[in-house]
């Protein structure tokens, strides 16, 4: 299938970051989110990252104009209907994103495919919210996106080889990596990475060693390039409880319970880099 034009559902980093390499590779893309504050702070952010590719030579102004031209700030979700494509990255909430695709499914064209850039959560029930499951997929990248070459797709019970094939297709365009993973709660990366993450953060609960010394292991001791208490504040905090709790949840184990340190810090508030304290605390 042509896609030519791509909606982002969701312009905080993973959105913002999606819109980029997407307006990079040529195609034409709508940011939505339901706060312009938030869509002007993803724009922003854009076009600091290619300026600093303009600095570092990799990138011509003309490229860099070019790609900005190719953005377009949205609020109104009825711009879906002019789209081939929807990458929803919205907060990592079932009911949220059910609710958006359902609505989605009334807007965009018969043809348009609906992907989700879900961490964890079922792809199946995401696509059952829609009456074109077949046309769900998950479309997983990795933060920060314009520098991760990883893109794990994840096809839902019913999504069609056709719109597996075009969603490889696009990431290759996007210059990333596809790797097929199949539908189960955390797909590969998160049900890996973040029990890894989990257990840090029980370690600094349990008082066995600072954070710093945790983070300090596991860059030194296993080539990390961020220790796990960095990388939860880098993920956010509250994304990472979201997708503990999905583990916990859908395969019904102990063994993925949320550490209780995590749980306190995304009540306070504390949800990390982006609201500038998580274990750590930023400017
Ligand atoms: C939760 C999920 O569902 C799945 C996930 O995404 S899990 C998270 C996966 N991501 C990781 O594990 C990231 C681990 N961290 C890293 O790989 C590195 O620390 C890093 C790439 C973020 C930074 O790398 P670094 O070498 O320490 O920093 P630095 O030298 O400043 O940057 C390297 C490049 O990345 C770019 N970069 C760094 N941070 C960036 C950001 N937040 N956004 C965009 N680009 C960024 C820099 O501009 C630089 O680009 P050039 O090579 O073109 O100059
Ligand atoms: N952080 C990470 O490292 C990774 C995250 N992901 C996944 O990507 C998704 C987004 O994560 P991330 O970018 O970190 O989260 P952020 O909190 O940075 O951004 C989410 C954005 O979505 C907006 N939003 C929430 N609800 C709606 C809605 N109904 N319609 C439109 N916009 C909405 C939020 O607005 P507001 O702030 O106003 O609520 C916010 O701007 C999640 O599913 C997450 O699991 C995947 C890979 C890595």
């Amino acid at each position: 299938m042509d896609v030519k034009t791509i909606m982002v559902v969701g312009a905080g980093q993973m959105g913002s970051g999606i819109a980029q390499v997407c307006a990079m590779a040529g195609y034409h893309v709508f940011l939505h989110d339901i706060s312009q504050a938030q869509i002007d702070k993803g724009l922003a952010n854009i076009e600091k990252l290619l300026s600093r590719q303009v600095e570092k030579g990799k990138m011509t102004e003309e490229e860099k104009a070019a790609t900005l031209s190719r953005l377009t700030p949205s609020t109104d979700l009825q711009n879906a209907a002019q789209v081939d494509l929807v990458i929803e990255a919205i907060v990592e909430n079932m009911d949220v994103k059910t609710k958006l695709f359902a609505e989605l499914d009334q807007i965009a064209p018969p043809h348009a495919i609906l992907a989700t850039n879900t961490s964890s959560l079922p792809i199946t029930e995401i696509a059952a919210a829609t009456k074109r499951p077949e046309k769900v997929i998950g479309m997983h990248f990795m933060n920060p996106v314009p520098v991760m070459k990883l893109v794990e797709i994840i096809r839902g019970l019913a999504t069609a080889d056709e719109v597996y094939e075009t969603i490889e297709a696009i990431t290759r365009k996007l210059n990333k990596v596809p790797v097929e993973v199949n539908d189960f709660p955390g797909f590969i990366s998160n049900r890996v990475l973040m029990p890894m993450i989990n257990e840090a953060i029980y370690a600094l609960y349990e008082g066995v060693a600072t954070k710093e010394a945790i983070d300090e292991v596991m860059k030194l001791g296993m080539n990390h390039p961020m220790g796990p208490l960095t990388l939860a504040d880098f993920i956010g905090l509250d994304t990472c409880l979201y997708i503990m709790e999905t583990l916990h949840e859908g395969f019904g184990d102990d063994k993925y319970r949320p550490c209780p340190l995590l749980r306190k810090y995304v009540k306070a508030g504390w949800l990390g880099r982006k609201t500038g304290r998580g274990f750590y605390t930023y400017e």
